[in-house]
């Protein structure tokens, strides 16, 4: 057992619907078996468990594993490839990288680069597109097995309109796919994600694929990209001529429900809002990936009003980085900036970039706040002496403001340790 000693952070309630901002200024969490098995007052804790091992992170603030609902693996060594619209951004920096992942070295490096990016911004939990290549996603899931991340993944699978080396036929996607579920699928933290590129890539026989394998496996999860840029859903409404919209092409698939994440759906219509409340699916908002592709402002208050479940995701590389701090500081300027805008204090971005997230991966009975009972996936701020984060939260009005600063400045260099199901997978450094 080990007692963890720090000013702790977290949202166990949606602050929209009625929770706030839940401290302990000077708290104690104890960890068994990488479960935290009481929370308190650190004086109150330590006097009933004098025996336990205390860890100190008292300077700085602790706060829940960050949880990343949409990212791609293949896509790290191109981050920030700025001014292009989504398909000639594909076509031009994306698509020819994700071809090199054929090549099972190169896999195996990016993979690296990409579990140290994620990990490293604090994020413990994710819902990864993985690669075109059989090969290169069981090198990611072998990869996050060894580092502990508690990962949602599966080969994308796509039949037109990309290079000839990522495209497979229906059938060669659920024996691979298939071989990678009875690998993978429910191995420790990992689960498999069922993954069509999207409806412009993937045709109706391959959607249909997709949906057999969920059938056969019902843990098995979703994920695609909907409605991200006006041309795509142009493209997509004449290559789908009996679909209602461009949720109609999964729904008509039958790959709609409370275990599927789409990433954007930046230009919903009304229908289609009522149809992903009905069926429960989530969008995750990858709000920096919206403003570097152009694709649009993300309509939230409309998904809010609709019921519709949103959680947040970096889109790295169409997003500019893996921190989940910068992610939701951007969900928040885009809101300020849309007359519609949502109101989002400090609370619901802690919110939005934890419970959030875990709700939307159905991980909420384990992770995204540091209750009694929930695993111990936690991150602990610290940044350096004298660097701007360090004097905001030294100077902070109370703890909502020391929680926005976090969010304004907060970046991968202050983050001192990670730890997931109660193991530190990222070190603290200099303590
Ligand atoms: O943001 C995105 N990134 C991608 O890689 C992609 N592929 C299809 N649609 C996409 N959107
Ligand atoms: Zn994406």
């Amino acid at each position: 057992m080990i007692i963890y000693r720090a000013r702790i952070f977290d949202t166990p309630r949606d602050p929209f619907d009625g929770g706030e901002l839940r401290v302990e200024t000077d708290g104690g969490l104890l960890v068994e078996d990488g479960k935290i098995i009481e929370r308190g007052d650190f004086t109150g804790l330590r006097a009933r468990h004098r025996e336990v091992e205390v860890v100190t992170l008292t300077d700085g603030v602790l706060l829940p594993g960050l949880v990343d609902t949409h990212v791609h693996y293949p896509q790290v060594r191109v981050i920030g490839q700025l001014g292009k619209p989504l398909l000639s951004w594909l076509e031009e920096d994306i698509l020819p990288e994700e071809v090199r992942l054929g090549a099972d070295g190169y896999a195996s490096e990016v993979a690296e680069e990409f579990l140290t990016g994620l990990i490293g911004s604090g994020t413990t939990s994710a819902l990864v597109f993985g690669s075109h290549f059989a090969a290169a996603t069981d090198i990611l899931f072998a990869a996050a097995a060894r580092r502990g991340l508690r990962m949602t993944a599966g080969l994308v699978t796509s039949d037109r309109h990309l290079p000839e080396p990522l495209l497979t036929t229906p059938e060669r996607c659920y024996a691979d796919a298939s071989a990678l579920i009875e690998r993978w699928h429910g191995v420790g933290r990992l689960r498999y994600a069922v993954t069509p590129r999207f409806a412009y890539s993937a045709g109706e026989s391959m959607l249909e694929a997709a949906t057999q394998l969920i059938k056969e496996d019902d843990g098995v999860w979703c994920t695609s990209h909907l409605n991200e840029n006006v041309d795509e859903i142009a493209a997509v409404a004449k290559l789908f001529g009996a679909a209602r919209d461009y949720l109609d092409c999964y729904d008509r698939a039958g790959l709609l429900g409370g275990r599927t994440v789409l990433a954007h759906n930046v230009h919903p219509t009304d229908r289609e809002l009522d149809r992903l409340a009905a069926t429960r699916t989530v969008i995750a908002h990858c709000p920096t990936s919206n403003a570097s592709l152009a694709s649009g402002s993300f309509p939230w208050r409309r998904h809010r009003d609709h019921g519709v479940r949103v959680a947040l995701g970096t889109d790295v590389g169409g997003g500019t980085g893996f921190s989940l701090f910068k992610e939701a500081l951007q969900a928040y300027f885009t809101q300020r900036l849309r007359p519609d805008g949502l109101p989002l204090g400090s609370a619901h971005l802690l919110h939005l970039a934890t419970a959030a997230g875990a709700d939307a991966l159905g991980l909420a009975d384990q992770v995204g706040d540091l209750s009694v009972g929930k695993q111990f996936d936690a991150v602990w701020l610290r940044p350096p002496a004298g660097q701007p984060l360090a004097v905001g939260l030294r100077h902070a009005r109370d703890d909502h403001d020391a929680l926005a600063r976090i969010f304004a400045l907060g970046t991968p260099a202050d983050i001192a340790g990670v730890w997931i199901g109660g193991t530190l997978v990222h070190p603290i450094t200099g303590s």
